[in-house]
């Protein structure tokens, strides 16, 4: 690879991080959690997007990053997803690691770290975080998951202001 498309694709991944962190603003304004999650294919184009489904039913199991694997290897092909890019507006704990892991996603991209939404959201009961670094569940696999995170943290940070208040 050459230097240019070193630039290219970090150009690209901040731009469809960014474009995470404003999926995960419309989940808040549907009500839930503020996370999002795009995956994207080899050649930039969008393939998909999903917001946190937490409401109506309160289900805990519906992250962003999940709820689009799930759709992911659904509709998609092994080839298409090991050379695609999912992009979170957080990083993913540690069953949406797993997810994207059995989906078969090459590339993860995330913005806010682990630790730094332990501190933002406290103990909220609605965010109990894992203290597992996505990387250790990657790690662990039998094919390679490329990590890349945490970016522009500072923005997805901005992201949770006020959502972890009770
Ligand atoms: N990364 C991530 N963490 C969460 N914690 C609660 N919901 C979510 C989600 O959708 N994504």
């Amino acid at each position: 690879m050459t230097g240019t498309n070193h630039s290219n694709q970090a150009r690209d991944d901040e731009r469809f991080l960014r474009h995470s962190f404003t999926i995960a603003r419309r989940a808040v304004s549907h009500g839930n959690h503020p996370f999002g999650a795009v995956l994207v294919d080899r050649n930039g184009s969008l393939l998909l997007e999903a917001e946190n489904g937490f409401m109506p039913s309160r289900d805990g199991t519906a992250h962003a990053e999940r709820l689009l694997a799930t759709v992911a290897c659904t509709t998609l092909s092994p080839e298409v997803l090991a050379a695609a890019t999912l992009y979170s507006s957080a990083e993913p704990c540690a069953m949406c690691a797993g997810a994207i892991y059995w989906a078969g996603i090459g590339r993860v991209v995330y913005g806010l770290g682990e630790q730094r939404l332990r501190e933002l959201t406290g103990n909220h009961p609605d965010n109990p975080t894992l203290d597992l670094p996505c990387r250790n569940v990657f790690d662990s696999g039998q094919r390679k998951t490329e990590v890349v995170g945490p970016l522009l943290e500072e923005e997805a940070a901005i992201v949770h202001e006020g959502a972890w208040t009770r």
